[in-house]
């Protein structure tokens, strides 16, 4: 991994080779900028997300060009405030199930913990109801098992993915199952014709400038691609989160009085979470620190990104890891210090030195559910309990999807004058 931020002194951008395969990786934020911002006008995706598409089907993580324009208009209002308001309490009922199951001075594997976190609130906020738990068990269980083999499905060839080996007839049945599964909740959806708050409901009344709204299949496709980009993310996310704030006594006093002060002993809503700046600082500092090393694009087109011109048909690479560890915009690189994030300090970072959500027409579009997710997570947790990581625990980081802690062994002690919430 620290190879990828070294490479930012041989300039802009830089040719690398993987055995007889070139790739351009972007190592400057206005070069980075050049190519996010055009987007889907001379970049389709690269490589990553194509080995995905086969099972993902046409989601709009996948889709490229007018496809994708087409997909992210229609997808926009699922994300709207109103619809972010009724995501946030199922959020918080799944963070409070989850803290109130801790016993007090227990040792929590914090990363799992936090990963299972993730994907209960993805699954209920995609499906607030489901006919029978079987239903609701296939889809949380095949969700569990495409996010954890996600790398190696993009690294390995496909014909890999055919071979009959018990790890793939096993993967192969999970996803049959929950296919089926969301097709039973699509159909049980579309008949009540009720809207029920939740991300299924929100994409059953998309409609386009004709009145269409999306097929089953299409829909199919969009629940595949939210439950593949909605979980991993947020999961380690959540586990950085509460390392950071457990493992530095300053950190963890500046978030409790913080809590304390906005919330009063309350549980938080959606309208308290802009009053929480200092845990937003935090959550910034660690999407900058914490953040996915890398995506991949393909030049449609010969392209200019910073001072390089970039031939057509090329595949490109740009990281946000690399970006985020740049001594230029971020002295220090490797120290954890929310306070980089004041106003202040923040007016002198360059456009495109930080994109922990990528930015032009393939950003992040959950990137406003995230942060209301990590906040709401992190608010309910931390009101109650205050977090050490065990002692003598040297965490390392390791790249999967994302970067993930190696482990991440935290011991909980319930807070003594908290908000009773
Ligand atoms: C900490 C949490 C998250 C991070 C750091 C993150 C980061 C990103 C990044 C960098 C991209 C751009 C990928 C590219 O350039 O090819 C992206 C795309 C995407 N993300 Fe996220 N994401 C997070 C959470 C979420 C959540 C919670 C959802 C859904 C509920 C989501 C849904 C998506 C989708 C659908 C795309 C594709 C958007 C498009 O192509 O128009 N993400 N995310």
């Amino acid at each position: 991994m620290e190879f990828l931020p070294a490479l930012a002194r041989y300039g802009d951008v830089v040719k690398v080779r993987f055995g007889n395969f070139p790739v351009y990786v972007i190592a400057d934020p206005d070069a980075t900028r050049d190519v996010l911002v055009p987007g889907d006008l001379d970049y389709k995706r690269g490589l990553c997300f194509e080995r995905l598409k086969p099972g993902l089907g046409e989601g709009i993580a996948t889709a490229s060009g007018d496809e994708h324009r087409r997909l992210r208009k229609l997808l926009q209002p699922v994300f709207s405030r109103e619809r972010l308001v009724e995501y946030s309490s199922i959020m918080r009922t799944a963070a409070e199930e989850a803290a109130d199951s801790w016993p007090d001075g227990a040792t929590l594997a914090a990363d799992e913990v936090m990963n299972d976190l993730a994907l209960t609130a993805l699954t209920r906020s995609l499906f607030k109801f489901t006919a029978s738990t079987e239903t609701a068990d296939a889809i949380k269980h095949g969700m569990r098992l495409l996010t954890h083999s996600l790398l190696k499905r993009i690294v390995l060839p496909s014909a890999w993915e055919k071979v009959p080996t018990p790890g793939n007839l096993r993967f192969t049945r999970a996803m049959n199952r929950m296919n089926r599964s969301i097709d039973e909740v699509v159909s049980a959806y579309r008949e009540a014709g009720e809207d029920r708050g939740d991300v299924l409901s929100a994409l059953l009344a998309v409609r386009d400038d004709d009145g269409n709204g999306l097929t089953d299949q299409e829909l199919h496709a969009q629940v595949m691609t939210l439950a593949l980009t909605g979980v991993e993310a947020p999961g380690a996310t959540l586990g950085w989160v509460l390392y950071e704030i457990g493992r530095d006594s300053e950190v963890s006093a500046r978030v409790h009085a913080e809590l304390d002060a906005v919330l009063g002993g309350r549980a938080p809503e959606y309208d308290d979470l802009p009053a929480l700046e200092y845990l937003g600082r935090v959550i910034d500092e660690v999407l900058r620190l914490h953040t996915p090393l890398l995506f991949s694009r393909r030049t449609l087109t010969e392209v200019r990104a910073g001072r390089s011109t970039i031939p057509a048909d090329a595949e490109l690479i740009y990281s946000p890891y690399l970006l985020h560890h740049d001594v230029r915009w971020f002295p220090d690189p490797l120290r954890f210090d929310p306070d980089r994030w004041l106003p202040e300090n923040a007016q002198r970072i360059p456009k495109g030195a930080y994109i922990p959500f990528a930015a032009g027409s393939y950003q992040c579009i959950g990137k406003v559910f995230a942060t209301m997710e990590l906040t709401m997570i992190t608010a309910v947790i931390c009101s109650r309990w205050h977090l050490s990581l065990a002692l003598g625990t040297d965490v390392r980081e390791v790249a999967s999807a994302l970067i993930r802690p190696d482990k991440l062994p935290m011991t909980v002690s319930r807070r003594t004058h908290p908000a009773s919430v």
